[in-house]
Order: C-alpha cells, then sequence, then structure tokens
C-alpha cells in the first residue's frame, strides 16, 4: 500500500524545496517506497479534514492504512524505521543517529528557520535590524560547532543517515547566503546531500508541482 503524504497545492518557495514535504518525500525516495501526494490549499489546511490529523493545521502529513501522522522529524525516523537504509542496525550507533534527527530540527533549524521567517514578515518593523544581527549571530554559533564535529567526514557519524538527510534539508535554507559560505565544509557537505540520486528525485518531484501550479 502506497502512503499518502500531503504538500501545499502552491508552494511559496518557489519550487526550491524548502517547504517540509521535501525531506519526506527524499526519505521515500531513499527507500525506494513509492508515495501519492495529496495537495493542500493554505484554506484546506483550517478546516477540521485536515486538523483531525495535523493539529496545527500544517504540511506535511503521512498517512498508511490506519496510521496518520504529522511532525516531518516523527515521519522520516517512521519510514527509517519501517525501511532500511536510513538508520543503523547497531543499537547504540541508531541512538546516536537520532540524536544527530533532533540536533538538525531541535538546535541548528530553529534561527535559520527564525531568520528566513523575518526577512519575510518582519522587514518593516523598527528592530529587524538587531534581531537579524543576532539571528545570525545564533546560526554562526550552530554552524561553528557543526563545522567542528563534521569537520572532513563524509557525513555526520558513519554512512549517510536520517540526520544527515534532516540536517542537508536544515542547510539547504542557507543556500548561497554569505553565511554558508564561510564554512567551506558545511557548503560541500550541502552538495553532496544534493548530489545523492534520490535527493535529485524529490526535489524534481515537488518542483515539478510549483512549476505546474505557475504554468
Ligand atoms: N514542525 C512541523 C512544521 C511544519 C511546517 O512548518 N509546515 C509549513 C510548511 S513548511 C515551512 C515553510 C513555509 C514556507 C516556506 N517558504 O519558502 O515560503 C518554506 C517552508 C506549513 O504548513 N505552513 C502553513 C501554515 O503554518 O499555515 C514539521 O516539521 O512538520
Amino acid at each position: 500500500m502506497k502512503p499518502v503524504i500531503t504538500a501545499f497545492e502552491r508552494s511559496p518557495d518557489g519550487g526550491r524545496g524548502l517547504a517540509r514535504d521535501m525531506r519526506v518525500r527524499w526519505a521515500l525516495e531513499e527507500v525506494g517506497q513509492p508515495y501519492d501526494v495529496r495537495f493542500v490549499s493554505f484554506k484546506a489546511l483550517r478546516e477540521l479534514a485536515h486538523l483531525a490529523i495535523q493539529p496545527f493545521g500544517q504540511i506535511p502529513t503521512y498517512e498508511e492504512g490506519e496510521l496518520a501522522l504529522f511532525e516531518s522529524g516523527a515521519i522520516v525516523l517512521h519510514i527509517a524505521e519501517r525501511h532500511g537504509g536510513l538508520l543503523p542496525n547497531d543499537p547504540n550507533a541508531r541512538a546516536r543517529a537520532i540524536a544527530w534527527m533532533f540536533a538538525a530540527l531541535n538546535t541548528v533549524e530553529p534561527p535559520i528557520f527564525d531568520r528566513s521567517l523575518a526577512m519575510i514578515v518582519e522587514r518593516e518593523e523598527p528592530w529587524y535590524e538587531q534581531r537579524l544581527r543576532a539571528l545570525e549571530n545564533s546560526i554562526r554559533q550552530r554552524l561553528d560547532s557543526l563545522s567542528r564535529h563534521l569537520g572532513e567526514a563524509e557525513w555526520l557519524d558513519g554512512a549517510f543517515g536520517a540526520g544527515d538527510l534532516l540536517m542537508v534539508t536544515v542547510l539547504l535554507r542557507l543556500k548561497g547566503s554569505p553565511i554558508l559560505e564561510d564554512y567551506p565544509n558545511l557548503s560541500a557537505y550541502l552538495a553532496r546531500g544534493e548530489a545523492r540520486p534520490a535527493y535529485r528525485r524529490a526535489f524534481e518531484a515537488q518542483a515539478a508541482v510549483f512549476a505546474a501550479s505557475n504554468g
């Protein structure tokens, strides 16, 4: 049975893969699991039918038989647990890989996401420049630590896994920014993620949705 995920019928990110269905698409492509997409409008996000599976009125969701899941990180973890290839079998290595999933979403993503949101909705505020500087300092603090951990390694902890998948989608939001260019090993790490065939298939799929909605 093919799982069904939800995504924006018209993504505000212009097909750049920043909406969080991208990480679910990528995980499904990495494990070779075909899936269907139910596209939702911003209006539909607020309707009871969607709130019943996503209490915060957002995408993505993941439905498979009786299971309905929300939270992109939890969905990636579920996919990794149901299929091989995204988490190590060794219990300690698996636990460390899950720690990196949390680090991506809980430690690194927040200032990066908040900066991208601030640059859209807070530009006119009197305190915008100060807030932007504070957010960029927080981002640099996180990237200093991440860059130091990664060093010249290919992935965060051994083979590519769910923690790398999430971390790459987090860093994607900084692609092309002067901040990321200050960390050559993180720019190369992002490029390695983007070069994966499964990433390319997921990226092209979400980009095609935007192109079709823009047609
Ligand atoms: N913690 C949740 C967060 C999900 C989430 O942020 N969903 C967003 C889309 S991805 C975040 C996002 C939003 C916009 C852009 N963009 O580039 O315009 C990119 C990414 C959403 O549904 N927003 C609609 C709403 O809240 O009303 C998860 O990880 O699943």
